[in-house]
């Protein structure tokens, strides 16, 4: 029996639906992840960003089931890859899908790499999980992984020892253990933070020649310029929700959640974590950025964070905010802040001086009021 291609094209790779996990800590229980929905097709790169504690990590690690169950719960939600429900299969589907399907790669590469195989075993190793091949063609094979993940002199360095890679190239290393499986989607949380600018340049690089292979990408990262790089669609989120989503091109052009605008406007390319430690607390009701929003209604407390509406009538570029409400005036909606640009973000070459207005019609340069509610 053949496959309708049209049919296998439909439907997205990974579809992750209102997924909620919580966590025990101290304090009580973290909304960590609190309603996340998105999902990711075949070949797609989707990166998701917002800052610190914002969920991005406990998201990627709910959906294998790989996040640390107790102190967290997956609570609530669907993720469903290929059609196969991912929070209702048994350990051992978990642990083939990992070993197959779906490959991780983390920040610190060594924290993925045993120290005591040499990485020759270890790419060996994740090839069995899959199906062995005889002992030649399993180096072989472990030789070439290091050669496609950019490893020079791979033949000999496939017999060297974790702790004989530099940063960058264990992270290449942790990337061709992933690939080993030959993943239809590799999740990568940060893949370049802990390596020096011009490794991360490669690593791009090598991602992209990954996902250009038809490989499906969900990556986590903090810099913009790798979302400018790599993403096809953008998920912002913030206090364990999604706030706006789409298109990396709209996303950038026209960011219409007043967090994703604070996010771009506050980017200048440096690493801001822990800057906003002393925030007040997220809300766990309505929109979760409401306390610190400039545009704040009394719409926007209460119940679930807000609906997502589609922006400009765009129905792939969503935004969860009440401003966005169609029944509103779409005249007032954040009109002073559509007009702002997110910073000039290195690597974009689509925006310039005579890009086209985004505010919406009618709209003439009022002063900072902001969108009024009375
Ligand atoms: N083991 C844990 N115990 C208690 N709370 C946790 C634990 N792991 C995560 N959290 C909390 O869950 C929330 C989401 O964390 P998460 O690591 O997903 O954020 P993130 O967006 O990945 O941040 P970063 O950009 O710093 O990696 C945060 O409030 C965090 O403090
Ligand atoms: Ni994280």
């Amino acid at each position: 029996m053949t496959l309708d291609q049209s049919e296998v094209g439909s439907e997205p790779l990974l579809s992750v639906e209102n997924l909620r996990t919580y966590i025990d800590a101290d304090g009580g229980r973290v909304h960590a992840v609190d309603g996340v929905s998105f999902t990711v097709d075949r070949g797609e790169t989707v990166c998701l960003v917002g800052e610190s504690g914002s969920g991005k990590s406990v998201t990627c690690e709910s959906l294998t089931g790989i996040v640390p169950q107790p102190p967290a719960e997956i609570v609530g939600g669907t993720v469903s890859f290929d059609g196969l429900s991912l929070l209702d299969a048994d350990d051992s589907t978990l642990r083939s899908v990992r070993g197959n399907r779906i490959a991780h790669v983390f920040q610190n590469p060594q924290q993925a790499l045993d120290p005591v195989y040499t990485v020759g075993d270890q790419l060996a190793e994740a090839m069995t999980i899959h199906g062995a091949g005889d002992v030649t063609a399993t180096r072989e094979r472990a030789v070439e992984l290091l050669r496609r993940v950019g490893i020079p002199r791979a033949s000999e360095r496939v017999d060297d020892y974790p702790h004989e890679f530099s940063g960058g190239m264990a992270q290449r290393v942790a990337i061709g253990i992933g690939l080993a499986a030959d993943p239809e989607l590799l999740i990568a949380d940060e893949p370049t933070t802990a390596v020096d600018v011009t490794v991360q340049a490669r690593l791009i690089e090598l991602l992209r020649e990954l996902t250009g292979g038809g490989m499906s990408l969900l990556l986590v990262t903090h810099d913009l310029r790798v979302v400018a790089a790599l993403a096809d669609r953008v998920v912002v989120m913030f206090g364990g929700t999604v706030m706006e989503q789409g298109p990396v091109e709209t996303v950038f052009a026209r960011p219409s959640h007043p967090y994703t605008q604070a996010l771009f406007e506050s980017y200048d390319g440096l690493d801001r974590r822990g800057e906003r430690s002393a925030r007040d607390e997220i809300p766990t009701d309505g929109c979760r950025f409401r306390r610190e929003c400039p545009h704040a209604v009394d719409a926007c407390g209460g119940g679930t964070q807000p609906p997502t509406y589609p922006t400009d009538g765009n129905s792939a570029h969503e935004v969860s905010c009440v401003h966005y409400a169609p029944e509103r005036d779409p005249d007032q909606i954040l009109a002073d802040a559509r007009g702002a640009s997110p910073g000039g973000i290195p690597g974009r070459t689509d925006r310039s001086e005579d890009a086209p207005d985004t505010r919406p019609r009618g709209e003439s340069g009022t002063a900072n009021g902001g969108p009024t509610d009375e």
